[in-house]
């Protein structure tokens, strides 16, 4: 889900029928899923040779008798406070489509669409009201971990270390999967201890995800939106903001407990120590502080809770990350450190 298309940035609608629509609301993004079958203004979409062959072998290699969908799966998002935004791209797509009908039920309540993640439940009437559609809540839960568990198993390079901006793919064998620690960051973090398919208990989670920084970033640095504050951090250093054990041990390490000089003693700590107020930092440093605090504890409860389980394996997963390089890292030597 790296390159979720921001939907309400997109002039062109969806031209050909969909089927297969699907969403999840969650607290800070509406993640929205599509089928949409070939048609010729399909086919041009792509702007991607490679991924127009694979996606055409795959369609045509297949030598049994069961009918096969030809077409091509979409994403899209919206910031969940837009949701009007997102139920205008809705309606856009004449939800007169097929899988959605029910043709047992009353005409009013013939339209279904699949949906998870808390919005699901806060915004079904307005669903109903404005699109005259009903929300199939499915639990997010079960769903992330479905997903995650299918991805890992049947997809090839789904899955990566990180470390050192060295990238590594991680072979899966699917008889050696389980158990193992998902830990989703979305909003707020949710840790999750998957056994087998279906199997799983959710055993921890924080407050402090990608809600708080995106929120506290944009409270602390004026940001207008997600992107922005992600690219401030690119530039910052946070030793401006933070309280290394160096600045507290006069420039040595606390070697004894294996604490280097350059550790972060206090993450924001040095703002207690001067005489200066928020405008005199700089936000590109507030923004990199800011990333390292939440992605170090987020790292940090992971690997605790990991070792609380004999879990050998923890994948990160949620929109947080994004396949952004110092969160990976910083969330990798968070893990390593512990
Ligand atoms: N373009 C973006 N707009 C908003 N948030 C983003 C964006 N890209 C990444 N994020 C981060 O992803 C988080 C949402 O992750 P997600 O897995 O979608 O959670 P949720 O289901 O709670 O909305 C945000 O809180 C923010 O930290
Ligand atoms: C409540 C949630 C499951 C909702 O999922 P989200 O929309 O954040 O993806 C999640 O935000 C969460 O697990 N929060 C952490 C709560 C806690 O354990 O402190």
């Amino acid at each position: 889900m790296d390159h979720l298309a921001d939907a309400s940035n997109q002039n062109s609608q969806p031209q050909t029928q969909i089927s297969h629509l699907a969403l999840d609301i969650g607290g800070s993004l509406i993640k929205l899923v599509y089928f949409c079958r070939y048609s010729d203004s399909c086919r041009d979409d792509y702007d991607d040779d490679e991924l127009r062959s694979q996606n055409d072998s795959l369609c045509s290699k297949r030598g049994n008798s069961r009918p096969v969908l030809e077409g091509r799966l979409h994403f899209a998002k919206f910031e969940t406070s837009k949701i009007n935004d997102c139920l205008e791209f809705l309606r856009s797509m004449k939800l007169r489509i097929g899988g959605f009908h029910e043709s047992t039920a009353p005409l009013s309540d013939k339209i279904f669409i699949k949906a998870t993640g808390g919005g699901a439940y806060k915004f079904a009437d307005l669903f109903k009201e404005k699109l005259g559609v009903s929300l199939d809540k499915e639990d997010e839960m079960e769903c992330l971990v479905t997903g995650s568990n299918f991805l890992l198993k049947a997809v090839h390079q789904e899955a990566f270390t990180y470390l050192d901006s060295q990238k590594e793919f991680v072979q899966i064998d699917p008889n050696d999967l389980y158990p193992y620690l998902l830990v989703n960051i979305g909003s707020g973090v949710s840790m999750i201890k998957v056994d087998g398919d279906g199997k799983f208990e959710r055993v921890s989670g924080t407050s402090l995800g990608g809600g708080t920084f995106w929120g506290l970033g944009r409270l602390l640095t004026k940001c207008k939106n997600f992107d922005e504050l992600l690219e401030l951090s690119h530039q910052g250093n946070n030793r401006v903001v933070d309280m290394l054990v160096g600045d507290i041990y006069g420039g040595t390490d606390y070697a004894k407990f294996g604490l280097s000089s350059t550790t972060i003693a206090s993450s924001f700590g040095k703002a207690i120590s001067d005489n200066k107020e928020l405008d005199d930092y700089q936000p590109e440093d507030v923004s990199r502080s800011l990333l390292r605090m939440i992605s170090n504890n987020i790292g940090q409860i992971s690997y605790l809770n990991a070792l609380r389980f004999g879990l050998k394996r923890i994948f990160f997963a949620g929109f947080f990350i994004r396949g952004h390089a110092y969160t990976m890292d910083t969330i990798s030597v968070a893990v390593n450190f512990w």
